[in-house]
């Protein structure tokens, strides 16, 4: 593969040279009505004028072929130079030719208690689809009822074990119990066996592309509902009384929980401190305004994302595709609350 040649961007056509000779036409013509001088002129001046032009003009498709710059309509990096990952700002050939010899292993868990059960056989179908595919997958599934796990054929190198576990009476805690559960996984098991870790909400399904570009220490995505809205609108715990607080003019992006991610290391340090926190506000009688999903927005604010999905990776249904969107690869799907939760 061959590496990208540029580091710039395509520049514009420089306009001085024209403004240059323009000016010395009139002059020459105008104050000095000397057509001979002019007409010597306009061939000598036209000359370089073009070549720039033709350089211009012909480079830019040359230049655009090399490098990535193709969106400036989204930011791309966060101000700790952390990447976003937009459509547009990655070729998958070439960090397929990193990821894929370092054969890597990468655990998704998915929660799917109660009624969320009748989420998983979607979740998985488009996952085979779309999901890390050509990557060696092991899903962990949480669930209550363990009968009910559909069969869905997997592809090569792909597994996938069931992990029974009651459930709860509150959706609150079977959401923000993950913690817990993710915490014992990795220690009980994953820490030595897999270099990556993904936990995703089963309400959701796939719809395009999600592969290594994802990959990195610690990973989050910004929230469908909250990309576009100043920091002080997002929905972070205000109350200094919890754990997850976090002042107005504070904070960085909204994630989405539905979403946890990166190295083993990494997600364990965070699902732990998470669930420790989440404890402390327990025994203070205080439940944080959106559960883990505040904790997780409190860690990230002091330990930073070292990459970060864009929208693209944590859609919702119910909006039509935003037009900074080029392609929607994991949406929620709309479901009445009322009729799939424990309360
Ligand atoms: C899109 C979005 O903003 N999602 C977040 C949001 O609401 P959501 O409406 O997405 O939360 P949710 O009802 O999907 O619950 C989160 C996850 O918990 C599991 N589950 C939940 C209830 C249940 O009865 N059985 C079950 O298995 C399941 O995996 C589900 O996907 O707020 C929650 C706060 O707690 C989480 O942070 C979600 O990630
Ligand atoms: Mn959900």
């Amino acid at each position: 593969l061959a590496p990208p040649s540029y580091v710039l961007p395509p520049r514009a056509p420089c306009l001085v040279p024209l403004a240059v000779s323009v000016a010395l036409l009139v002059y020459f013509s105008a104050v000095r009505s000397s057509i001979l001088l002019s007409s010597v002129f306009v061939v000598y001046a036209a000359f370089p004028v073009n070549v720039q032009l033709f350089i211009h003009l012909f480079s830019c498709p040359v230049f655009s072929m090399h490098v990535l710059v193709v969106r400036t309509d989204v930011v791309t990096v966060t101000p700790w130079l952390a990447p976003i990952v937009w459509e547009g700002t990655f070729d998958t050939n070439i960090l397929d030719a990193i990821y894929k010899p370092q054969n890597i292993t990468v655990a998704t868990t998915v929660f799917a208690m109660g009624k969320y059960i009748q989420f998983l056989k979607d979740f998985l179908e488009t996952a085979e689809k779309y999901y890390m595919v050509g990557y060696r997958v092991r899903y962990f599934i949480f669930t209550d009822s363990p009968e009910e796990v559909p069969v869905v054929p997997l592809g090569a190198d792909r597994s996938l074990t069931i992990i029974t576990a009651p459930s709860l009476n509150r959706w609150q805690d079977i959401s923000l119990g993950r913690m817990l559960r993710l915490e014992q996984l990795i220690e009980s098991q994953l820490a030595n066996e897999v270099e990556y870790i993904f936990s995703l909400d089963v309400d959701t399904k796939f719809h395009g592309h999600w592969g290594a570009e994802t990959l990195d220490s610690l990973v989050a995505a910004v929230h469908h509902s909250f990309y576009n809205y100043p920091r002080d609108q997002f929905t972070y715990e205000r109350r200094p009384k919890s754990q997850a607080y976090i002042p107005y003019g504070q904070g960085d992006y909204y994630y989405c929980a539905a979403m946890v991610g990166g190295q083993v290391e990494q997600v364990y340090k965070l699902v732990k401190t998470c669930r420790i926190q989440l404890n402390i506000d327990k025994a203070n009688s205080i439940e944080a305004v959106w559960q883990e999903e505040s904790h997780f927005n409190h860690y990230l604010l002091y330990n930073k994302p070292t990459k970060v999905l864009s929208p693209e990776y944590m859609w919702i249904d119910l909006y039509k595709q935003a037009s900074v969107l080029k392609v929607i690869r994991y949406s929620h799907v709309l479901k009445k609350n009322n009729e799939v939760r424990p309360n």
